[in-house]
């Protein structure tokens, strides 16, 4: 690899008819035109997708196509604004086919040492979340790239709910180096829930047994948005702009997600990557499903209804809680705390935490979320735990004693506004916590949401379980300004 490092390419190329100067040098491109206007562009080689020969004109249809020696085509990816990242390309032309070779081969070397770039993909579609039209996002944003990038794709098209889970658990997986959606939030924990069914299964762990540690899926997941709030591709790319999932796959690069697995008395209900919300979101998920004809809408419609008629609901809940404040310090792409969670769960799986105890806490709660990410999204661009890390092994519990309707209010905008959060209101407590148990009081209960989805038992226990899944993201650059406090009433 280092003998790769090394090598120097410098080449003066025709790109149409401005003439490109071009350095490859310590794996990085850069370029820039001879003539005005002058522009430097700067590509490390990681960022690059392919390097492609180009093909002669066909000068009859039952010809075969035929490379032309005196031209290639680099394929690249660029950050733009806000986390996006746009696919560009770079063709050149030179009198001289052996500089045309000597580039292509040197970078098509560079390239193929990143081994965990995909190279067979089974990507699932769902036509029924969201605007139903995941097909056409895959179709638009991502068939071309795959292909550009050499990732072959299998595409399957689910028919039913849990249909995708199912398949994960029960269909042999071997062909393919990749699994990944198009889809929302529930499309993405029907593949992890699948996926980690399957793993336990292969690995003979009872997954109804809280106390089990549950095994890791080799395989990695992407995530291409396609529902309605893609709450989890947003907290993991920073945008839900599908060209950017898509080249978060193609580049390979992969951050380890927590995720939380609820259960009842007896069993596994599912695992969840965002949030578990018994109350107000609860009811809103529960209300809403039955206004999907209205899209995204129907959270607006929901939300208002439930806010308005909440009145509370009663329970128990305990938490296994190190008592600490949340650290105000955004999950970032290579993020220290997430680094630093994953090093000391390896090493003390097995030992008793001596920092962690249960807490426990009744009352009449508007709402009570237990948070593994920051459930950022763009109706809450700072989402309901906006310093909950990806990886970090904790959920952030966060809970809303019930209170006046204006209060109610004064919350969701603080939830939807750019520079605001809720810690800081009197009737919010946030804890960070390993495990958390709820209990309901007689009467008519709430709902849980689960990762968007309604959950019906209501009595349940919820344990973290750090880094399960593997995802293909590099994670967000976004800095936030924490500062600003413009609706702070
Ligand atoms: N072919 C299908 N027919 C009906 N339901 C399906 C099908 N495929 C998947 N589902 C289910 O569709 C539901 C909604 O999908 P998804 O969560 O992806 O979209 P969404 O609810 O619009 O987005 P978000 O969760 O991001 O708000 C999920 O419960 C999923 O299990």
């Amino acid at each position: 690899m280092s003998e790769i490092n090394n090598s120097v390419l410098l080449s003066t190329f025709l790109n149409g008819k401005k003439k490109v100067k071009i350095i490859f040098h310590k794996a990085v491109l850069v370029w820039d035109n001879e003539k005005p206007p002058l522009e430097q562009h700067t590509v490390p080689i990681e960022n690059v997708i392919s390097v492609q020969p180009n093909y002669l004109k066909a000068t009859h249809p039952s010809m075969q196509r035929q490379i032309d020696p005196n031209q290639f085509t680099i394929h690249y990816a660029e950050k733009a604004v806000e986390d996006r990242w746009l696919y560009k390309s770079l063709s050149l032309k030179h009198n001289d086919s052996l500089q045309v070779a000597s580039w292509v081969k040197t970078l098509q070397n560079h390239i193929s040492k990143f081994h965990k770039r995909p190279k067979h993909l089974l990507l699932f579609v769902n036509p029924f979340g969201g605007k139903q039209n995941a097909m056409q996002i895959y179709e638009k944003y991502g068939k071309d790239l795959f292909a550009i990038a050499g990732v072959e794709v299998t595409v399957n098209v689910s028919q039913r709910k849990d249909q995708i889970r199912d398949f994960l658990i029960t269909h042999n997986l071997d062909t393919f180096d990749s699994v990944a959606c198009v889809g929302g939030d529930g499309t993405v924990s029907e593949l992890f829930n699948g996926l980690v069914v399957r793993e336990c299964r292969a690995n003979g762990i009872n997954p109804n047994d809280i106390h089990q540690v549950l095994p890791k899926p080799k395989i990695p997941i992407g995530i291409i948005p396609g529902g309605s709030t893609d709450t989890i591709a947003y907290c993991l790319h920073g945008t839900t702009d599908p060209t950017t999932a898509v080249l978060q796959i193609i580049f390979g690069d992969t951050l380890g997600l927590d995720l939380v697995s609820v259960y009842d008395e007896h069993n596994l209900l599912r695992l969840y990557a965002s949030v578990l919300s018994y109350g107000y979101l609860g009811d809103v998920a529960y209300h809403s499903d039955q206004y999907r004809w209205m899209g995204p809408h129907r959270y607006d419609y929901s939300g208002f209804k439930k806010l308005v008629l909440n009145k509370g609901y009663q329970g128990e809940i305990a938490i296994y809680t190190d008592k600490k404040e949340t650290e105000q310090e955004d999950c970032k792409s290579n993020c220290q705390i997430c680094d630093r969670a994953k090093l000391n769960h390896e090493r003390a799986t097995c030992k008793p935490n001596l920092i962690f105890r249960w807490e426990t806490f009744r009352g009449k709660f508007f709402m009570v979320s237990g948070a593994n990410i920051s459930c950022a999204c763009s109706r809450s661009p700072k989402g309901i735990a906006p310093y909950c890390h990806l990886g970090d092994g904790k959920v952030n519990l966060v809970l809303v004693k019930h209170t006046s309707v204006f209060n109610n209010l004064r919350l969701l905008l603080r939830l939807s506004s750019q520079d605001a959060s809720v810690d800081d209101l009197p009737f919010v407590e946030t804890f960070s916590a390993r495990e958390f148990c709820f209990r309901a009081d007689n009467g008519s209960p709430s709902k849980w949401n689960c990762d968007g989805e309604v959950q019906h038992q209501t009595n349940i226990r919820a344990k973290v379980r750090c880094q399960l899944l593997t995802i293909f993201s590099r994670g967000s650059e976004k800095v936030r300004d924490n500062k600003g406090r413009c609706c702070n009433i």
